[in-house]
């Protein structure tokens, strides 16, 4: 196996596997496949990896390439709550001011590899059943895997597909999240931003809200399409949507993106963490929000997650939030 690869679960219950070496692109190619991966505040003007080979495969044909690899398990180190603490107190704040409507930090748990490594990290992404979608990179020391729930968009032609994904809960708690007014208004920041984000594209209908259940998580969820009245480019798509509200700052200013980022790189948070991470094959793209994902870089694993704070949020409450997308992470690898 070639040390770069990477990979995206694609329709018809395939992966897309690209082995490299890769070549960076400002655009996507005319034919043929490229990977589309960026950091959370968009700063590369190369975002398409074109590889050397790419196929539509199997994923269990592609995990039986990594037969032998050593199953995975990390040491994970304490969580202290006294960082994340400082930067919601300041959030508040920001949201008394009238900065924000809502944000999202990112809280970092940290730990080491004890047994496997990175690739096997990977092949348990593979596993990941709809409508979880695999994803990953993986190059020589480094890389990250993840199992996402969320499209940031898909393209096919003039039909482009996005959805709201956010309101948590506890599986055991679907009936309150259904009915619970701080988590609607959760949502319907998101689910109402991207339609006015939207609305001038083309003819956009937006679905019904209603209850994803993910194993031990369920989220809100509310699927949104646009016909659109031309054709419109990949790149300019994730520029107009990322970060939605699920991930990033409401209002979206270069002012409230920057607190966001000094939040972010304060307690940690991989660059790619709620970026778009996506794939191009033939004309079809479908965009993925990087998280529910583990990052390694030598014997290092770092478990991201998000939490979205609005004048409503409680400390407590969020905190929990984020254990439980974490423990489903963990879950989902077997770690
Ligand atoms: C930020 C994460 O998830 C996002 C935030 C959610 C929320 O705040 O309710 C729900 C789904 C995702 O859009 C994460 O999993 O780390």
């Amino acid at each position: 196996m070639k040390d770069t690869w990477a990979f995206l679960g694609w329709s018809g219950g395939k992966v897309l596997v690209g082995r490299g070496p890769f070549r960076a692109s400002a655009v996507a190619p005319e034919s043929g496949a490229a990977f589309y991966r960026n950091d959370f505040g968009l700063s590369s003007d190369l975002p398409w990896w074109i590889p050397a080979e790419w196929a539509l495969m199997e994923p269990a044909a592609l995990a039986r390439e990594w037969e032998g690899e050593e199953p995975p398990r990390v040491a994970w180190e304490a969580l202290d709550a006294s960082p994340f603490a400082g930067v919601f107190q300041e959030i508040t704040t920001s949201i008394r001011w009238g900065i924000f409507e809502k944000t999202v930090p990112v809280v970092v748990e940290r730990g080491s590899f004890v047994a496997g490594a990175g690739p096997s990290l990977a092949v348990r992404a593979l596993a990941g059943p709809p409508p979880l979608v695999p994803y990953g990179w993986v190059d020589g020391r480094g890389g990250f895997a993840g199992m996402s729930p969320e499209h940031l968009l898909m393209l096919e032609g003039r039909m482009l597909r996005t959805m709201a994904l956010a309101g948590t809960a506890r599986a055991e708690e679907r009936e309150v999240l259904a009915v619970d007014e701080k988590e609607i208004r959760e949502h319907e920041f998101v689910a109402q931003a991207l339609v006015s984000k939207l609305g001038d594209l083309g003819r956009l209908e937006r679905g019904a809200r209603e209850v994803l259940d993910l194993g031990p998580i369920v989220h809100f969820h509310t699927p949104i399409e646009v016909a659109l009245d031309r054709d419109e480019s990949v790149e300019s798509l994730i520029r107009r949507l990322h970060p939605t509200p699920a991930l990033g700052p409401l209002p979206r200013t270069g002012e409230t993106m920057s607190r966001l980022q000094t939040w972010r790189e304060r307690l940690g948070a991989p660059v790619e963490f709620g970026a778009p991470f996506g794939a191009w094959v033939n004309g079809v793209a479908r965009v993925l929000v990087a998280i529910r994902g583990v990052w390694w870089r030598g014997e290092d694993v770092k478990l991201p997650a998000g939490c979205g704070v609005i004048e409503a949020s409680r400390l407590v409450n969020e905190w929990r939030e984020l254990r439980l997308k974490r423990e489903a992470v963990k879950a989902r690898f077997g770690l």
